[in-house]
């Protein structure tokens, strides 16, 4: 059987395990293995080669994606997923491997339904908002970068009496936003999905801070808050109060770099286990990690609304900035 694997969306550290577990799961059950570049773009464009095992050499470490990645907005029309389902029956790949987000795991849902091409799903985006598993690759990975990042604002923040606005990403979920607060001891965090979110609330919680005495404060907002990003959030307290803050927006800063060793070991297991799955006849699922197992989830369930942080995180940041 030939497999195509390819990346999609945004790229996220721990992919290149995924990558290189699938090739060699392929080479080892007897199969062939396609790397297909720049996502479902490559899919339209014939960007593909067969990948041999030792194409995978040394790429677990790495971060990015040694396939590419990339957004194809002509994805969205069904008649070009039509021209992709017979660029593959072309090339005689019958099943895909597809490492992306949620966007990614939509268009694979449709291509499996619509075309009758085997596709199994792997979770790959620092955002962890997908439906059906409690980890995504990268996210780990962010998260770490974003802390250790936050601890080195602290030192000047604290040194200087200074309020900082650090903004992490996530465009619509506040996932990576809660849990980097949470371990960096934010004294705020501004994220999508919170329940109390308003600009009120944080000047509240920021003055009753002041009061208990603390004189340096970091408040991290999620790209996509309500309220705005941590520019849009900054010039309005710098207006309404003149205070003298900061903002840093950390950026592709959190994709990049050396996945941890989670991530690793994640993209590892989930890349063997989609191509035994496909290797076997099966399709249109995703794999996830469900309290610590690994999950399989029909492709179908990335219809499912977006998973929020859990609340308690958010009100614990408040509670234990204090
Ligand atoms: N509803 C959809 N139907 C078909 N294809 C889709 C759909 N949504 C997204 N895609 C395809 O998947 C690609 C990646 O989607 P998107 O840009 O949303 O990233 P993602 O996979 O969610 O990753 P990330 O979380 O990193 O942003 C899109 O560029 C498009 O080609
Ligand atoms: O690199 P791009 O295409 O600007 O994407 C940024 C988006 O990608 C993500 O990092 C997910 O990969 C979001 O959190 C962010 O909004």
């Amino acid at each position: 059987m030939r497999i195509g694997v390819l990346t999609s969306g945004g790229d996220a550290p721990g992919m290149n395990a995924a990558i290189r577990a699938a090739v060699r799961q392929a080479d080892a059950l007897g199969h062939e293995a396609w790397g297909i570049r720049q996502g479902f773009q490559g899919v339209l464009e014939k960007d593909w080669a067969p990948m041999p095992t030792r194409a995978c050499a040394n790429i677990l470490q790495r971060g990015g994606t040694v396939l590419h990645t990339a957004r194809c907005p002509e994805f969205l029309e069904i008649h070009r997923r039509a021209d992709a389902a017979a660029n593959l029956r072309e090339a005689g790949i019958q099943a895909l491997v597809i490492i992306g987000g949620d966007g990614s795991f939509r268009g694979a849902e449709a291509l499996q339904r619509e075309q009758g091409i085997l596709c199994a799903g792997i979770p790959g985006t620092i955002d962890n908002d997908l439906p059906g598993t409690d980890r995504t690759l990268g996210f780990d990975t962010a998260l770490n970068t974003a802390v250790e990042a936050i601890d080195r604002i602290r030192d000047t923040a604290s040194a200087h009496g200074r309020l900082f606005l650090v903004e992490v990403m996530g465009r619509s979920s506040g996932m990576l936003a809660v849990h980097t607060a949470l371990a960096c001891g934010a004294e705020a965090v501004l994220y999508p999905e919170s329940p109390d979110d308003s600009y009120q609330a944080l000047v509240a919680r920021l003055h009753a801070n002041w009061l208990r005495g603390k004189r340096s404060s970091i408040v991290v907002v999620a790209e996509g808050d309500d309220l705005g990003n941590a520019m849009v959030v900054g010039a309005r307290l710098r207006r309404d109060y003149g205070l003298d803050l900061r903002v840093v927006v950390l950026g592709h800063i959190q994709r990049g770099g050396s996945p941890s060793a989670l991530d690793r070991i994640w993209g590892s297991r989930w890349g063997a286990e989609a191509v035994r799955r496909l290797a076997a006849g099966e399709g249109g699922f995703y794999l996830g990690e469900v309290a610590g197992a690994l999950a399989v989830q029909p492709l179908a369930r990335i219809l499912d609304p977006r998973p929020a942080p859990p609340g308690d995180m958010g009100e614990l940041v408040d509670i234990l900035s204090r």
